[in-house]
């Protein structure tokens, strides 16, 4: 495990924050740390990089005890919490040329990062005529300069439009594939960590509800497929008849649960088969708050 606690535990005064926290993220993973707004996500965050004095419990990182190699692992880290740390007056090249100076890295590592986050064509233009999502990879970027071995960013895609997001998720499924990196990212948006973590682990008022792989999750996210057709009854009974779960029927929709894409293409094709017109067939995911109902319900294994 390249993040393991145990009964990690914080306090604002009488306020429990963090509660009893067991996290376990693998290494190569894209560990997604889920939970709403004031869920406990950034504090856990400045926990793991002893921005905040553990109170309760024990972290280890990389395998080894976070209060006695504190320096050891730190270096290995590199991180985005809230606003990147960015010199808007310099250029992208400048922030991170400034940045390998001071950690004395190897100063070709800077055209390296640039060309990783796709900043290469904007290299020399000023950090603060970047757009938001620039802004965001070059603080990922400067994050990657000392090639440490975790990522941990806090909502990097917040506020970001959706090719800003894309660009996001795209350079960390890279960074895990490619550069054997580990990445810790929290969010508020299911839907976003669903498309680019390989395990997830979910917060609310700072206690663990679930922890697992995204098969894991899939089994309790349960999606569902919506299709718009005419005569919803007669096609709900012929699914039936070839052993699809419909969930719910209405005089526009029908509601089944969703298997895969090829499942999907398979019943668009048998309702068009029986003379069925379908205008709309589509896959909805549940939003964090159903999902919290499922798995106060269910409780995780
Ligand atoms: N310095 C502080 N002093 C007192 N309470 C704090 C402090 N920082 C955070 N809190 C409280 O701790 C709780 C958890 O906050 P935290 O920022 O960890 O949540 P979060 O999941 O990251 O949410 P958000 O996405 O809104 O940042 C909130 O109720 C917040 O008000």
């Amino acid at each position: 495990m390249v993040i393991q606690t145990e009964g990690l535990t914080f306090n604002f005064g009488s306020q429990t924050v963090v509660d009893q926290l067991s996290l376990q993220v693998p290494e190569g993973s894209i560990y997604g740390f889920l939970g709403p707004n004031g869920a406990g996500k950034t504090t856990t965050i400045k926990l793991l990089l002893n921005l905040l004095q553990t109170q309760q419990g024990s972290i280890q990182l990389f395998g080894l005890d976070f209060k006695a190699h504190r320096q050891e692992i730190l270096s290995q880290i590199g991180s985005l919490i809230e606003q990147p740390a960015i010199y808007t007056h310099l250029t992208g090249r400048e922030n991170l040329t400034n940045r390998a100076i001071l950690l004395q890295v190897d100063k070709k590592r800077v055209d390296e990062m640039l060309d990783l986050v796709q900043l290469t064509t904007a290299a020399d233009k000023k950090a603060g005529k970047y757009s938001l999502g620039m802004k965001q990879r070059l603080g990922i970027a400067l994050a990657l300069l000392s090639d440490p071995k975790l990522l941990i960013l806090d909502e990097p895609t917040n506020g970001l439009d959706p090719n800003g997001i894309i660009e996001i998720r795209q350079l960390l499924k890279k960074l895990t594939a490619e550069h054997g990196k580990t990445v810790f990212i929290s969010s508020h948006l299911l839907g976003e960590i669903e498309r680019m973590a390989t395990h997830v682990g979910i917060i609310n008022n700072g206690k663990l509800l679930f922890q697992g792989s995204i098969k894991d999750l899939e089994t309790i996210s349960q999606p569902m497929v919506y299709i718009e057709t005419d005569n919803t009854v007669d096609a709900a009974n012929l699914l039936t008849k070839h052993s699809y779960t419909v969930i719910d029927v209405n005089t526009d929709y029908l509601t089944l649960i969703y298997q895969s894409k090829e499942k999907t293409g398979q019943i668009n094709a048998l309702l068009n088969e029986a003379g069925y017109s379908v205008y709309s067939i589509h896959k909805m995911q549940k939003d964090l708050e159903k999902l919290f109902l499922d798995i106060t319900q269910k409780p995780a294994k």
